[in-house]
């Protein structure tokens, strides 16, 4: 057999490897005269371990736009990306999702430094630990199950961000000075488990307790919509449940043109035929309120669901908070 090559890109972290790895594995799998390169990106978003994102563009602008770029230009075939990095509320013209791997767990979870435990600060209600992450959404979920807890701004690769947390690193602001150090992390635990350090979760946070992430624990491939070959080959390791709840879920932000650090959460899952959708918006300016919606539908028509969810969200104010939060340029 003639053998084909394919060029995926990939940000150089552990965790980002590891999921190309899957995809290149799934693919010699499913196709094995296909040869895989894998291609290392450095991105700005990743050489830049200070600043608050919003510098580069946001995530989108950080960590996705390089590797679109070279996709574009022919340079990859595909590009791997953590559907939840995704920017939603932009088009990506000559671009398609060619394929999202099954959904790992979608939940959120604590890590503690050495010495801390889960009973102490639930006792606390968290008051006197600092909890690290830089996420609007996590941030907001998190003061409403501790409400006391001080919560850090904290970055970086996902092992680098734990081994910050054992060495009691302080974290530098992207405003100047420093915080820390931290005494626990919120983490995705489908990250933590794919690069080796899912035994360091101490608490799995339910998606009742916080809502994850819209694509949280799903691994997309990118690739030119008018390259059949390589959409050939993706269509091979497409998860269709997976696709399904990456359609629903990237319809709530896109009708809430959520920007990069919104605080939108937004989890779906499929019951037979059937899909539920449940997305929030959480503001915390009003002292944690927030507006939540669930709803099911077809799981045959996933934008519809999720466009209900959405405008269902409008009605109920989501555009003012979502406004609130936007960083200034
Ligand atoms: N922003 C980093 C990022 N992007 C995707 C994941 C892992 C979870 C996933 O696959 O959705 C993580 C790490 C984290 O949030 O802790």
């Amino acid at each position: 057999m003639v053998a084909v090559s394919m060029r995926i890109g990939t940000r150089k972290s552990v965790m980002a490897l590891a999921q190309t790895e899957d995809i290149a594995l799934r693919l010699s799998n499913a196709a094995p005269e296909l040869e895989v390169e894998i291609v290392r990106f450095e991105t700005t978003g990743d050489s830049d371990q200070t600043s608050k994102l919003l510098v580069h563009g946001g995530k989108g602008g950080a960590f996705v736009a390089e590797i679109r770029a070279a996709v574009t230009s022919g340079r990859l075939h595909a590009a791997m990306h953590s559907l939840k990095d995704m920017p939603g509320n932009e088009d990506t013209p000559g671009l398609v999702i060619g394929a999202t791997l099954p959904r790992d767990p979608p939940t959120d979870a604590l890590v503690l430094r050495p010495g801390v435990s889960i009973e102490d600060i639930r006792r606390s209600r968290g008051k006197g630990y600092r909890i690290g992450t830089n996420a609007v959404r996590r941030a907001a979920y998190v003061r409403r199950l501790f409400p006391d807890i001080d919560v850090i701004h904290f970055r970086g690769a996902a092992d680098t961000r734990v081994r910050k947390l054992d060495n009691r690193d302080m974290q530098r602001l992207p405003v100047g000075g420093e915080v820390g150090p931290a005494d626990a992390l919120i983490m995705a635990r489908s990250g933590l488990e794919r690069i080796g350090l899912g035994h360091r979760i101490a608490c799995e946070l339910s998606p009742l307790e916080m809502l994850p992430a819209v694509g949280q624990g799903i691994v997309a491939v990118e690739c030119a919509v008018n390259d059949w070959p390589t959409r050939k080959y993706l269509a091979l390791i497409d998860d269709p449940a997976a696709h399904l709840s990456c359609e629903a879920e990237r319809e709530v932000l896109w009708i809430l043109n959520g920007h990069c650090n919104s605080p939108i959460a937004g989890y779906s899952t499929i019951d037979g035929s059937r899909m539920t959708l449940t997305a929030s918006v959480l503001d915390e300016a009003r002292g944690g309120q927030f507006i939540e919606v669930t709803r099911i539908g077809a799981a045959d028509r996933p934008r519809e669901l999720g466009r209900a969810v959405g405008l269902e969200l409008l009605h109920k104010g989501a555009a003012d908070i979502i406004a609130r939060t936007r960083p200034a340029h």
